[in-house]
C-alpha cells in the first residue's frame, strides 16, 4: 500500500541550515497522506520551490494528449514510477544547498523568519522538515502573515497541528484570510494556488484597481489590487530587507533607504513583450491541422501568451495592459500569423514585440511615431531625454522607457551631490560604465564627464554603443566602448586615474563575480554607482566591497561607505524592484 510506504535511507544525508552543511543521522521518512489514486500525481516532497511543470487543476491530467485523447499507461507502472521518482526527488531536496541570493534562498529566509529559527532548527534536527501537514490538492483556509519579495503571500493555518508550516500563496496580502489549494510540498513550506479571498485586507486591497482580465492567473503581475503608493512602499521594504539579510553589514553602515521612485506610467509602459507557444502535439493530424490553420481557426491546444502563475504552462493572452498601446495593437496580428502557420512548427517558439521609433527614411508618419517591431535582428531606436539609442532588437535594453530619464538623472545627480562644487579639484571627471550594454549610462551621463569608457561582453551591444556615441555627437577620443569581460576591465582602463574616476556597475541578476570585486578593490575609484535589477545580489556585493576595504585599512586610509540607497519602479504592478546604491571612497 502506498499509504504505508516507508522510505528508508541508510546513508547519512547532508542537510543545510543557514547555508552550513552538516551531517545528521539517517532519517526514516514516513508519509501518512492518503494514497494517490492511479493516474493522479502527487508531490509528497520535492526540490524546494522550483516551480516546474505540474498538472493544472483546471486543465485536467498531465498525460500527453493525442488527437484520439490521452495516451493510457498501465496503472501499475504509473504508481511504481511515481514512487521511484518521488524518492529521488526527496533525496535531492534533502541534499539541496540553496544558492545564496537565488529566489528560493530569498524566500527561505522569509519562511525561517516567520516560523522562527528555533522551530526550523528543531524540525531539521528531527528530520521532519519535509513532512508537510498538507496533502496534495488539499484546499485550505489560511491567514496571510507577510509578503515575500516575489510578491506572494506567506500564510499559515490556524489549526494547531499545521501552524508550524508556511504556505506560499500568490495574490494574497498580509492580514487577509484566503482559500488556497496545495500543489507542492517542500522544506517547511508548501506552494499553493490562490482560490479566493475569504476576508480581504481592505486597507490594502481594492480589486476595482485591477486592469487586466488575466490577473491572478497570469504569472506576470502580482500587485494590481494595490494602490501605487503601497506598491512603492512594498518595494522599499524589499530593499531594506535585502540589505539586512544579504549585505552582512552592521545596521549603522546602511543608510536609510529612500522612498522608491515611481514610474510616470503605471500601465502601458512595457516596451518589450515576449509571448510564447508550444509546438503541435506530435500525434496531431498535420493535414487536418493545416486545413484548420488556413481557415484561421486556432486549435484548442494552442496557447500563445505568458506562463500561468507558478508554472511553465502557457496561457493564452490577447492583451497585456502593462505593455505599451503600440504593442497591444500589434498583438492580435502577430497571434493570427502564428495560428495560420502553427502546422509548420516542430518546436515551440518565443515571439518578440518591441516598440521602436519609426526610422524609415521614406516614412510617411509624423516624427517620433512609434511602431511595433517583431524581428529579432532589426535595429530598434528609442529616445531617453534628448539622447538617442539604437540597438539590436534581441539585445539588452531597459524595458520601461518612460522612467529612464528619471533613473539616469538620479544616478548623475547622486554622484554630483558628493562633489557639489564644480571647481572642486577633488571632483571626479572620468567615468567607467561597466556592463554598459548599448551605452545607456555612459551616454546619458556624458555631459558631466570629460573622459568615458564603457565595457560590455556582447560584441553586438558594443557595436551599438559606439554607434550611439556617434548618433549623440560624442567624439571617440572622449567616449569609447570596448568589448570585454567586466572581470578583466582594469587592464583596459589604466589611463583612468582612480582618484578622478566614477564607476557605474549594472550587472545581470547574478551580480558581480569575485574577480570583478577584487579588481574594483585594487583599483579603488572615487565613487561607485551600483545599479541592479536584483537587490539581493547587489546587497551581497556591496557588503563584500565595504567589508573588504574596512578590513584592509583597519581604521586608517580610505574605505568605501554606502552613501545612499534607493529603489526605482521599472515594472509597476509587478514585485520587481531596481536598486541604486552609491558608494564613496572616504
Ligand atoms: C542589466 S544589463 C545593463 C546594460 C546597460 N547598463 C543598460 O542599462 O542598458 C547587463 C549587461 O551586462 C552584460 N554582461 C553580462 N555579463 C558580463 C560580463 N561578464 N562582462 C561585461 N558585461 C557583461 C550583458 O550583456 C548586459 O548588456
Amino acid at each position: 500500500m502506498l499509504a504505508r510506504r516507508l522510505l528508508r535511507y541508510s546513508a547519512s544525508l547532508l542537510i543545510t541550515r543557514n547555508h552550513r552543511i552538516y551531517p545528521t543521522r539517517a532519517p526514516f521518512l514516513y508519509f501518512s497522506m492518503a494514497s494517490p489514486k492511479v493516474g493522479e500525481t502527487r508531490a509528497l516532497s520535492e526540490d524546494p520551490v522550483t516551480p516546474g511543470k505540474r498538472p493544472r487543476l483546471d486543465e485536467g491530467p498531465s498525460e500527453p494528449v493525442t488527437a484520439e485523447g490521452p495516451i493510457q499507461k498501465k496503472p501499475k507502472d504509473k504508481a511504481k514510477n511515481f514512487a521511484k521518482k518521488n524518492a529521488k526527488r526527496l533525496k535531492k531536496a534533502r541534499e539541496n544547498v540553496l544558492e545564496e541570493c537565488s529566489p528560493e534562498d530569498v524566500q527561505w529566509k522569509d519562511i525561517v523568519e516567520l516560523l522562527e529559527q528555533d522551530v526550523v532548527g528543531k524540525a531539521i534536527e528531527e528530520g521532519t522538515e519535509f513532512q508537510s501537514p498538507f496533502a496534495f490538492r488539499e484546499e485550505v483556509e489560511l491567514e496571510v502573515k507577510a509578503i515575500s519579495p516575489n510578491g506572494a503571500g506567506l500564510a499559515q493555518s490556524d489549526s494547531e497541528d499545521k501552524r508550524r508550516w508556511v504556505v506560499v500563496v500568490p495574490f494574497a496580502l498580509p492580514g487577509e484570510r484566503v482559500k488556497a489549494r496545495i500543489y507542492k510540498n517542500a522544506r517547511m513550506h508548501s506552494l499553493a494556488d490562490f482560490i479566493e479571498i475569504v476576508r480581504p485586507n481592505s486597507e490594502l486591497r481594492d480589486d476595482s484597481r485591477i486592469q487586466c482580465r488575466y490577473f491572478s492567473k497570469c504569472g506576470g503581475c502580482q500587485y494590481q489590487m494595490l494602490s501605487y503608493e503601497t506598491q512603492l512602499d512594498f518595494k522599499r521594504n524589499v530593499v531594506i530587507k535585502a540589505y539586512k539579510n544579504y549585505s552582512h553589514l552592521p545596521a549603522t553602515s546602511i543608510p536609510k533607504v529612500q522612498p522608491t521612485i515611481g514610474s510616470p506610467l503605471q500601465y502601458g509602459y512595457r516596451t518589450k513583450i515576449t509571448p510564447h507557444f508550444q509546438a503541435p502535439p506530435s500525434k496531431v493530424d498535420k493535414v487536418e491541422l493545416q486545413k484548420q490553420c488556413a481557415e484561421g481557426k486556432a486549435p484548442e491546444w494552442l496557447k500563445i501568451g505568458f506562463n500561468r502563475q507558478g508554472t511553465s504552462n502557457v496561457m493564452d493572452i490577447e492583451e497585456c495592459p502593462i505593455a505599451t498601446p503600440v504593442l497591444n495593437e500589434a498583438l492580435p496580428g502577430v497571434r493570427d500569423s502564428i495560428v495560420k502557420t502553427i502546422h509548420t512548427y516542430k518546436r515551440g517558439a518565443t515571439l518578440l514585440l518591441r516598440e521602436t521609433l519609426d526610422t524609415a527614411e521614406d516614412s510617411k508618419h509624423p516624427p517620433d511615431t512609434k511602431l511595433c517591431n517583431t524581428s529579432q535582428h532589426a535595429s530598434i531606436r528609442e529616445k531617453v531625454g534628448d539622447f538617442i539609442f539604437e540597438y539590436v532588437a534581441n539585445s539588452f535594453f531597459q524595458n520601461n522607457n518612460v522612467i529612464l530619464p528619471a533613473l539616469t538623472s538620479y544616478v548623475r545627480d547622486a554622484i554630483i551631490a558628493l562633489y557639489p562644487n564644480p571647481d572642486d579639484p577633488a571632483r571626479p571627471d572620468h567615468l567607467i560604465d561597466t556592463y554598459c550594454g548599448s551605452g545607456l549610462f555612459a551616454i546619458t551621463l556624458s555631459p558631466n564627464f570629460s573622459k568615458i569608457v564603457g565595457i560590455e561582453i556582447s560584441a553586438e551591444s558594443i557595436q551599438s554603443a559606439n554607434q550611439n556615441a556617434k548618433l549623440n555627437n560624442l567624439p571617440a577620443d572622449r567616449v569609447e566602448f570596448r568589448k570585454g569581460d567586466a572581470s578583466d576591465i582594469f587592464q583596459a582602463v589604466q589611463d583612468f586615474p582612480p582618484e578622478k574616476t566614477v564607476m557605474v556597475i549594472d550587472p545581470p541578476r547574478k551580480g558581480c563575480d569575485d574577480a570583478f570585486i577584487q579588481q574594483l578593490l585594487k583599483f579603488r575609484c572615487k565613487v561607485v554607482a551600483y545599479v541592479s535589477c536584483n537587490v539581493h545580489t547587489q546587497a551581497r556585493d556591496v557588503g563584500k566591497i565595504l567589508k573588504a576595504t574596512e578590513k584592509e585599512v583597519e581604521g586608517e586610509g580610505k574605505k568605501y561607505v554606502l552613501e545612499s540607497l534607493r529603489g526605482f519602479d521599472l515594472f509597476p504592478q509587478t514585485a520587481h524592484v531596481e536598486s541604486v546604491a552609491i558608494l564613496k571612497l572616504v
